[in-house]
């Protein structure tokens, strides 16, 4: 569904100043996928997810989502995807969602700027997210977890093949967090749409497959359910300690060789202000040396 290799984003400000949102992103996401992406602030999930939903385009790089090679859409062919391919849920319900209107009135909004208005749909979707029997309240009526379910009806109402979510459990408690992510896990099994989550939370991103973390506008590992590692992967785990993990991270390899070490890594065998490492084969294995040591041992 979604195939992007060493993409950038770059934003000019005023001050012709330049900042790198993305540089050199690479991402596959499967059809029927339901995965994470997560990352510190500033990292460039936004970004992303902007690009991914056509409200932004990439400066440079290849991004295909559902066969459209987003980096050549025409204006008016993106007004198209943004219509049909897409489909959005914020964190902001102020973003998703109109307060003077009913919740079936909101979700029929978005079929009627695609020109087709169909109330039994409207209502079949919000059945979906378990808000059947809210549709005719207002949604200053409605808590905030239900007026994220409504939000998801509406980002699902001309039938996307992928749909986008940002922190779409930012702003509600843990219960709440957990029935939400249970509204997306029904719908991509039920309607088979690709579902890309973008999360800060960890509790969230334990409970999914695939979680794709992002670091300084790249791609810097995969964290997979230990269950798909061992399916995927021939290797078996072999210490027991790491049994008792529900995941597996996998750094990312790009094409050039590169990857990204957790800073943490680096500083637990002291190389906070080092910039270079000693890479050495030993036994099958790539092993990175802090390269003081050797002087140390000496
Ligand atoms: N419209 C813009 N103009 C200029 N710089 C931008 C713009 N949008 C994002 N940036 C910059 O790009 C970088 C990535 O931002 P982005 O919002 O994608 O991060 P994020 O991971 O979503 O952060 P957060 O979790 O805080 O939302 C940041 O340095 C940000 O300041």
């Amino acid at each position: 569904m979604i195939h992007c290799r060493n993409m950038m984003k770059i934003y000019k400000l005023d001050n012709e100043i330049e900042v790198i949102a993305l540089q050199g992103l690479d991402l596959d996401v499967e059809k029927g996928e339901l995965m994470g992406i997560i990352g510190s602030s500033g990292s460039g999930k936004s970004t992303l997810l902007n690009i991914l939903g056509g409200l932004d385009r990439p400066s440079a790089g290849k991004l295909l989502v559902d066969g459209k090679d987003l980096l050549r859409l025409s204006d008016k062919e993106l007004v198209k995807y943004k219509l049909e391919t897409v489909g959005f849920v914020w964190q902001n319900n102020a973003r998703n969602l109109l307060p003077y209107l009913t919740a079936v009135e909101n979700v029929e909004l978005p079929m009627l700027l695609k020109g087709r208005h169909k109330r039994e749909r409207a209502i079949e979707l919000l059945e979906m997210v378990g808000m059947g029997h809210r549709k005719y309240s207002r949604l200053n009526q409605l808590s905030g977890g239900e007026q994220q379910r409504i939000a998801i009806a509406i980002g699902l109402a001309n039938n996307p093949r992928l749909l986008l979510a940002d922190e779409p459990t930012g702003s509600v408690d843990t219960k709440t967090a957990d029935i939400i992510l249970d509204v997306f896990r029904t719908l991509n099994q039920q309607l088979g749409v690709t579902i890309v989550i973008v999360t800060h939370d960890t509790q969230l991103m334990k409970k999914m497959d695939r979680v794709v973390a992002i670091r300084d506008g790249k791609t810097s590992s995969e964290i997979l359910r230990r269950r798909i590692y061992e399916e995927e992967f021939i290797t078996q785990l072999d210490e027991s300690e790491e049994e008792s993990e529900s995941h597996v991270e996998l750094a990312v390899l790009d094409s050039a060789g590169r990857i990204q070490i957790p800073k943490d890594y680096l500083e637990g065998i002291g190389m906070n202000d080092v910039n270079k490492v000693r890479i050495e084969l030993e036994e099958g294995q790539i092993v990175l040396k802090n390269p003081n040591l050797k002087i140390q041992e000496e």
